[in-house]
């Protein structure tokens, strides 16, 4: 099994097995932000109108007065800091080659993408919805904490992304409940996402550009620490991260169901050289055995349906088939 990064040991220089070919490297971003959407405003259509806008144009946006207390938001991270921190003998026992155990602490491998390149990302995987209140074994026993906020986590990120689906189905004169149930109901997973410094950040990533393959996702990222960038119009823009915000993002199924309306767009995370970052990734799924298509209440004369109707499994063997390349699993399910 691959050794995970944070083994206690600094890394003096960065492996062969990281360095990327040039054009893959980080490298410019342009100057521009990402919309940043208050949820507290009392004006719903607007506040659907904007997510609705920054979903099409940008595929992510931000989202503070979101109504997740602060302390939930300290202390969840706090936990997976000191996770990380934890000596290599707690965290072993949580690695693993199996995908489907969880929790499951891996480091990357070069059979994860096309570039057959290595990531400088350690990554903690937990089930988040849903939790089970009777069984402790859902979250990690170290550090003393997880087992207590995780689920107060899990259940305040949900809410959070159904509210967001919520505005979602209102702007697109969608029934208010079009998410709930199936779409939104499956096995869903958060990520801790652990990246130490870098010996070079100028040849690796933290995570190479992908699209995420979910219904959406609720990311909430270092606060101090940058290492978000999102791919716009074929720049990179950086998102410099808010205190205590959230950022969003639309995964492919949610690109699939709207149909085509709102973008799934590549994104991906560099390092620092001097800094760790930490970010909290929760992915929201459909059940396994659910058919996507685009909703028909968009499609009409004026708006042909531009995605086949397929199974979720189907899709997931496709995306993970193709590394994650996004153009061509989107195209694999376009009409
Ligand atoms: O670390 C980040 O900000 C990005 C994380 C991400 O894209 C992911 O976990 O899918
Ligand atoms: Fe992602």
């Amino acid at each position: 099994m691959e050794e995970l990064l944070s083994n206690g040991v600094s890394h003096e220089t960065l492996p062969e097995s990281y360095i990327l070919p040039l054009d893959k490297r980080p490298g410019l971003i342009i100057n521009k932000t990402i919309p940043v959407i208050d949820l507290a405003d009392h004006n719903h259509a607007n506040t659907s109108i904007q997510i609705l806008q920054a979903g099409k144009e940008f595929g992510f946006f931000q989202v503070v007065n979101h109504g997740i207390k602060e302390e939930v938001i300290r202390e969840m991270k706090n936990i997976a800091k000191e996770f990380f921190q934890l000596p290599i003998e707690d965290k072993i026992v949580y690695c693993s080659e199996d995908l489907y155990k969880f929790p499951r602490l891996h480091t990357s491998t070069t059979r994860e993408n096309k570039l057959e390149k290595k990531v400088w990302r350690d990554c903690l995987k937990f089930v988040c919805h849903p939790v089970d209140l009777q069984s402790n074994d859902q979250f990690p026993q170290k550090p003393s904490g997880f087992r207590e906020i995780g689920p107060i986590y899990a259940k305040v990120t949900r809410e959070l992304a159904l509210k967001i689906l919520k505005l979602i189905s209102e702007g697109l004169k969608l029934d208010e409940n079009f998410f709930n149930g199936e779409l939104s109901d499956g096995t869903s997973i958060t990520n801790i996402n652990f990246y130490p410094p870098c010996p070079d950040p100028s040849l690796a990533l933290g995570l190479v550009s992908h699209c995420d393959p979910n219904l959406i996702t609720i990311l909430l990222q270092d606060d101090h620490v940058s290492g978000l960038q999102v791919l716009h119009n074929g720049d990179w823009i950086a998102v410099d991260p808010i205190p205590n915000a959230f950022v969003v993002n639309v995964g492919h199924i949610l690109e699939f169901v709207t149909n085509g309306i709102l973008k799934s767009v590549e994104h991906r995370a560099v390092t620092s050289s001097t800094l760790s970052r930490i970010s909290l990734a929760t992915f929201i799924n459909p059940v396994s055995d659910c058919v996507i298509a685009p909703a028909q209440q968009l499609i009409d004369e004026n708006n042909a349906q531009n995605f086949k109707a397929f199974k979720l499994k189907e899709f997931l063997s496709t995306y993970f088939g193709q590394l994650g390349d996004t153009a061509s699993t989107v195209n694999a399910f376009k009409i």
